[in-house]
């Protein structure tokens, strides 16, 4: 079974090709009988969500500070749906490294965005899961009464990270910082020893293992057998995919990005690229050296960028106007094993918040699933489609079944398109919306797994105004 999942994904590289799915919506979506249910009271409802292009590290945003795509993103947010600064109630917003002069980034970009003072404005991490947590912080926030609307949001700026001196240097530091007289300054300075001066680079790495997230991955693949011509081929396609959708101008979450005291205007992502899979065959192993399979090509890379969403009751989204593009449903998060399991979130994710929402495999029209490695990704159909994991690690009689993959990804994903970390879940959702116009679907599901081994599952449903993208 497993390798005829693999041959569908092959296949689908030549077969399904995202301009021949373009259609205007005419499934006529009724609320009179939502299979879904509304938990809340609230219907709460997704407006609209915008990102910057995602660019690799160290290139065109360089120079700047996350606060910094933060703000144009939540600029382009209420530009785009056209509301107000002041009909905000609350902002969460996320972030993964976080730039230490802006700790509460949330806030520090609200007010560089011009939202009014009186906004408050706090700021989440949960890693890779950033902005879903921001979304799903909102839909407490305003399920509890607090507020009715609720920007979120996350940003990450892998450009520029804090690097910090080592232990002992701090510690000399501090302690000189105290001293009372000049003696006692020379006297702590004799303590001084060249190997003080080594920094700690931060590693994209889990602090209870020490393991880096590729090398976790690459152990993982070889769990699932998942082979290295497999996860090349599921790199391609995802390039090719998003660079379908970028060319035939799918990407409208985008919102252009003017550099700072430059005329250079942003416009594109600028990670994806398309080519030859015996060109990725040639990599060498980026992280299990030399032996492993996971390489840049079928790794996300590095990446900056920023997004922003706009959620709230449908009451106050009717009282302005607004055509929402979502139901936000249902969610769940799950953790497990940050060692073996680190990256299976999407396999436990999705069979507890399809059942949440009373929903099967086959009810979803679109999966949106965040695409850490290759070799992720092919791990977890695997799992999915194993009812020896079911029983063994997730206490379940049977297999949650393998998605279409036809409605899977079909815009690329973080291979392709980037994952500044904390930014991804926006980009999930909006992708999520606007692919549910596009090709006519109801439900959608969004999966994601996060550093220590946790995941995240969101069910939406397309709301029947939705028709603008
Ligand atoms: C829950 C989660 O999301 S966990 C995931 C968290 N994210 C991560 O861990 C990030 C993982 N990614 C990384 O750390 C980095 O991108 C790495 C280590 C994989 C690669 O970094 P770098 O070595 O700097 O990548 P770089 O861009 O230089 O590429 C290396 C080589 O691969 C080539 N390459 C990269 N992508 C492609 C591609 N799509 N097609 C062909 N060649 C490619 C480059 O051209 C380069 O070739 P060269 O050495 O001949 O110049």
């Amino acid at each position: 079974m497993a390798s005829n999942l693999l041959k569908n994904i092959v296949k689908l590289d030549t077969r399904v090709s995202v301009s021949q799915n373009v259609c205007l919506p005419i499934r006529c979506l009724s609320t009179a009988s939502p299979r879904v249910k509304d938990k809340t009271g609230k219907n709460i409802v997704f407006v609209d969500g915008v990102r910057t292009p995602f660019l690799l590290s160290g290139t065109d945003y360089a120079s700047l500070m996350p606060h910094q795509l933060a703000k144009e993103a939540l600029i382009g947010l209420m530009r785009k749906t056209n509301v107000p600064r002041e009909v905000v109630d609350y902002i969460v917003y996320g972030t993964v490294i976080q730039e230490v002069k802006t700790s509460n980034i949330g806030r520090e970009a609200a007010l560089a965005a011009g939202f009014p003072n009186s906004v408050p404005a706090h700021t989440v991490t949960m890693a890779c899961i950033s902005s879903n947590q921001g979304i799903t912080t909102g839909i407490g926030l305003i399920a509890a009464g607090a507020y009715d609307v609720i920007v979120a949001g996350g940003v990450e700026f892998m450009s520029d990270v804090p690097i910090r001196h080592s232990r002992k240097m701090r510690s000399l530091l501090l302690r000189a910082n105290k001293a009372k007289t000049p003696l006692d300054k020379l006297k702590l300075l004799s303590t001084f020893r060249p190997d003080f001066l080594l920094p700690e680079l931060p590693a994209v790495a889990e602090f209870s293992s020490g393991e880096t997230m590729g090398f976790s991955a690459d152990r993982l693949a070889a769990s699932f057998k998942v082979s290295r011509e497999e996860q090349d081929q599921y790199a391609v396609r995802s390039h090719t995919m998003a660079k379908e959708a970028q060319d035939n101008g799918y990407l409208t979450d985008i919102v252009p990005f003017r550099l700072p005291n430059s005329s250079k205007v942003i416009e594109k992502d600028n990670g994806i690229r398309v080519s030859p899979i015996d060109k990725l065959a040639k990599l060498k192993a980026a992280f299990v050296k030399p032996h492993g399979t996971v390489t840049a090509a079928n790794s996300s890379f590095l990446t900056d960028g920023a997004s922003a969403c706009l959620i709230m009751t449908e009451e106050k989204a009717k009282q302005l106007g607004l055509k929402p593009k979502l139901y936000l449903r249902d969610f769940t998060y799950v953790a497990q094993d940050p060692i073996d399991q680190l990256l299976l979130g999407p396999t436990y994710a999705t069979p507890k918040v399809l059942e949440k929402a009373g929903l099967s495999v086959n009810d979803i029209d679109v999966w949106e699933v965040h695409e850490a490695f290759a070799g992720q990704i092919l791990a977890n159909l695997k799992a999915m489609d194993s009812d020896w994991f079911a029983q063994k690690y997730m206490n379940r009689k049977s297999k949650v079944g393998i998605p279409d993959l036809s409605k899977w990804n079909k815009w690329g994903g973080s291979l392709s398109i980037g994952h500044p970390f904390a930014a991804t879940g926006v980009r999930l959702t909006v992708h999520t919306a606007n692919r549910l116009v596009r090709e006519d679907g109801q439900f959608g599901l969004i999966a994601a797994c996060a550093a220590g081994g946790q995941g995240v599952g969101m069910i939406v449903e397309r709301h029947p105004d939705a028709t603008a993208l």
